[in-house]
């Protein structure tokens, strides 16, 4: 047959923005304890809708305080008339960062390594990145992995994340009812790791620590490794450790860590402790960003980088992560802080398309009992599954954005700067952030 005959045009769309809604969300959180103390009743998270002039909309989500959504407005207005492919272009526009926002301070929790203004704006691009790339898997019908160069991998692998954390919320604080109840002791952890890995079956476990003295977080990865053997463990005390007390639990605990994590803080610190010890240490504290990457892999302080696609700058700028990591023969693997479905569905695609990703990723996901999806991601013996469907493959409900919207416009601006040594405060009025080392 003649191929003039039966050849059509390509459908042509229309990827100019139209329109960029961004909606901010108090989500609620469980009493999820850290060194700087308990996750509050409600965090902000910034929902961003990126809409074609055909039609099309894309989703990202990322931190939602008060700095990021500052910034968030001011490129949403910059984007309308460009088009959803020029994503180099967006990370080009001059979005200057209020510069009291991060001067001299650490994030918002105090877990995620220094803030500056350049990481800043990245968190913020980073959303709209994934969204871009929602929307042009949308537009022409391709999973996101496909526009990053394609899955390596049917499934990506999380660990179940270990929380020591009460009961519930102190008294007389608004929450919503916690169905997980306290882990506090090796027991209690060893119980909340069972109930993680018959509900997800997650077969690698990481203990959030830097809250009780270090003893007794040994004791609770001690507690683990009987009762899950040979499976990989790991301790992220968030840098609450002295080099000394890193060294002390890294001989503790040699026989059984897949890797420490941020024993203590600081990249000169870390690579004392690296050193010294034969565990691998791990990091989303002392590397997160370009910047803080020479002089961590040349003094070989860190062997794992543990990329947040949020404040890297994006599923792109993950990827170029990853490939500096191999270079380097450095491993990569994926952090997590409170995030929605949407999140869990940018890391799973890119994550998907990284070959040297040896270590099961990061994801509070299962904290997390509300959600923006109409259909919430699955585990399924601790991986999820990569979608083949168009974009990320996860769809927006409407109803359950505008009533977590109404949370945040209706809360007096407490609870919109996430603030963990304020939420403890609740409990104990006297708690202040500790000074680092703590141990
Ligand atoms: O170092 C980490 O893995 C984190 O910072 C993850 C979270 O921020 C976690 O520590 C938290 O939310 O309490
Ligand atoms: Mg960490």
């Amino acid at each position: 047959m003649d191929e003039r005959l039966t050849w059509e045009p390509p459908v042509t769309r229309d990827l100019t923005i139209s329109e960029v809604r961004l909606t901010p969300i108090l989500v609620a959180d469980p009493p999820l304890l850290n060194t700087q103390g308990v996750h509050q009743p409600y965090t902000p998270r910034l929902i961003v809708e990126i809409v074609t002039a055909d039609g099309v909309t894309g989703l990202g989500e990322t931190y939602g305080d008060t700095g990021y959504l500052d910034l968030a407005r001011s490129l949403a207005a910059r984007l309308p008339g460009r088009s959803v492919t020029d994503v180099n272009g967006m990370f080009a526009i001059d979005l200057p960062v209020d510069e009291s926002q991060v001067a001299g301070a650490v994030d918002a929790g105090g877990l995620r390594g220094v803030q500056s203004a350049g990481k800043l704006r990245l968190s913020v691009l980073s959303a709209f990145e994934v969204a871009c790339l929602d929307a042009q898997g949308r537009a022409f019908g391709l999973p996101v992995h496909a526009l990053l160069g394609g899955k390596v991998r049917d499934a990506v692998e999380y660990s179940a994340y270990l929380f020591y954390k009460w009961a519930r919320h102190p008294a007389g604080v608004p929450a919503e009812p916690d169905r997980w109840g306290a882990a506090l002791d090796p027991a209690g952890i060893v119980a909340q790791a069972r109930e993680l890995r018959r509900r997800h079956g997650f077969g690698s476990f990481k203990l959030k620590g830097g809250v009780f003295p270090p003893g007794e977080e040994v004791a609770a990865v001690r507690a683990l490794a009987e009762a899950f053997p040979g499976h990989p463990l790991r301790l992220d005390p968030n840098g609450a450790w002295s080099v000394a007390t890193s060294l002390k639990v890294a001989e503790e605990l040699g026989d059984v860590l897949e890797y420490l994590e941020d024993p203590t803080l600081g990249t000169p610190a870390m690579a004392e402790v690296s050193a010294a010890t034969r565990v691998p240490l791990a990091t989303n504290m002392c590397v997160t960003t370009f910047g803080e990457i020479a002089e961590a892999f040349t003094k070989d302080a860190v062997q794992i980088v543990l990329s947040d696609h949020h404040y890297w700058g994006g599923l792109r700028n993950t990827r170029h992560l990853a490939a500096i990591c191999a270079a380097f023969g450095v491993g990569v693997s994926m952090h997590s802080n409170t995030h929605l479905g949407i999140s869990l569905a940018a890391m799973t695609h890119v994550a998907s398309t990284v070959p040297d990703l040896h270590h099961a990723c990061d994801s509070h996901y299962p904290w997390q009992s509300e959600d923006v999806l109409t259909e919430r991601l699955t585990f399924t013996g601790g991986s999820v599954t990569v979608s083949d469907a168009p974009g990320l493959g996860v769809e927006l409900d409407r109803d359950e954005l505008a009533r977590l919207h109404r949370r945040w416009a209706d809360d007096d601006g407490s609870l919109r700067d996430r603030d963990d040594a304020a939420a403890m405060r609740a409990a104990e009025p006297g708690w202040r952030t500790p000074v680092m080392p703590r141990w």
